[in-house]
């Protein structure tokens, strides 16, 4: 009975959805003349004016601001910005978007208050800017944020409408199970504030997850570390970020890594190279109790070398995602002084994704 039930219910569920993906349509061709709102660029819009009053409260624009949107879509925060700010800069993809949202500026009187740059935000260098206010597309979320808070543009603060599993793990710090690559990335240079939860129930078609502002606000003084070497360390220690670091440092992969490479060098600099894919917490991989016989004498004593920089200064045992910013920085300045360095080939690319 039961899968009769269901056989009955599926098509009925359908009918549902088509009706419902119909209204969507007929609602934005009212609003918008017919527009086709594409999932793969991520365009849900915002469509209620108490939540983008918030976002525009909380985000302390000031007259004299330039703020930077990202994505402004059809302009339904843009409208916002443009009544709280001096200028508004706006990156948008879809050239219908920009259509759209020229022509509604400009009938309300503000065209001279806004600058469009119709391309790809992450391909996009920006103009100065003071503060960032923007609904972003969940999709690029990582590489955005990344590119914001480490890169060359100085700002007040950035309020980012994101998905809320998302903006959970920004948010959390060491010992919490959220806490990853990208939150001890971040956070090394920014400080982020939860702000509200949003519904996906406020966007238009809705998403299928919910959504979080939270405030990104880079910090004042930041720690002197090599950037692109702390981005090549947190990548090896957040490879399993469960793992211990003794464990981790442990695995036959990352010592071939510098076998092959200490091979190649003279002087006692030895790089560490981060070119591993697979680093999530589910990979499997050895954990190096026996990898010990099939490296080299050179290999296992540079890795024993490793193991003993951990174990004579109690990291052995621990977790990375457990340790602080000061405790990270601290294992990475004594590699360091062992002549052991962090390079990522991969460091033109500032994804800080886990
Ligand atoms: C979530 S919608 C937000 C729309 C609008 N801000 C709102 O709140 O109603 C994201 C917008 O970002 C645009 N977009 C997607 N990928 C982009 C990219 N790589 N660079 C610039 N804009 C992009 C989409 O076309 C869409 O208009």
């Amino acid at each position: 009975r039961d899968s009769h039930s269901q056989a009955r219910t599926k098509p009925d569920h359908d009918r549902r959805r088509r009706g419902y993906e119909r209204d969507v349509r007929i609602e934005e061709k009212k609003e918008h003349d017919g527009l086709f709102l594409c999932k793969s660029k991520g365009q849900h819009l915002l469509t209620n004016t108490r939540i983008l009053d918030s976002i525009v409260r909380s985000s302390d624009i000031r007259p004299t601001d330039t703020v930077l949107e990202i994505g402004p879509g059809t302009g339904n925060l843009t409208m916002k910005l443009l009544e709280a700010a001096q200028n508004v800069v706006a990156v948008e993809l879809d050239k219908r978007m920009v259509e759209i949202l020229r022509k509604r500026v400009s009938d309300h009187g503000f065209a001279d208050k806004l600058t469009i740059i119709q391309k790809d935000v992450l391909k996009t260098d920006f103009p100065h800017f003071d503060l960032v206010v923007a609904n972003i597309p969940y999709n690029i979320s990582s590489p955005l944020v990344a590119k914001l808070v480490y890169g060359s543009n100085t700002f007040r603060s950035a309020t980012l409408l994101l998905q809320k599993e998302f903006s959970r793990r920004l948010l959390a710090n060491p010992g919490d199970s959220d806490f990853n690559r990208l939150a001890v990335n971040v956070k090394l240079v920014a400080d982020v504030k939860f702000v509200m939860d949003v519904s996906k129930r406020e966007f238009v078609p809705p998403p299928k997850v919910d959504s979080s502002v939270i405030r990104i606000t880079p910090k004042e003084i930041i720690p002197d570390v090599n950037v692109q070497e702390w981005l090549a360390f947190t990548r090896t220690c957040f490879g399993k970020k469960n793992k211990t670091l003794g464990s981790m440092f442990r695995q036959k992969k990352k010592v071939m890594e510098l076998q092959s490479l200490s091979a190649g060098r003279h002087g006692s600099n030895v790089e560490v190279m981060n070119q591993t894919g697979g680093d999530s917490d589910s990979d499997v991989e050895e954990d190096g109790k026996d990898d010990l016989l099939c490296l080299d004498t050179d290999a296992s004593m540079f890795k024993e070398r490793v193991i003993e920089i951990l174990r004579t200064n109690g990291f052995e045992e621990k977790r990375p995602s457990k340790l602080s910013h000061r405790e990270l920085l601290h294992l990475l300045s004594l590699f360091n002084q062992a002549g052991i360095f962090f390079h990522d080939i991969t460091s033109l690319q500032m994804d800080l994704h886990e």
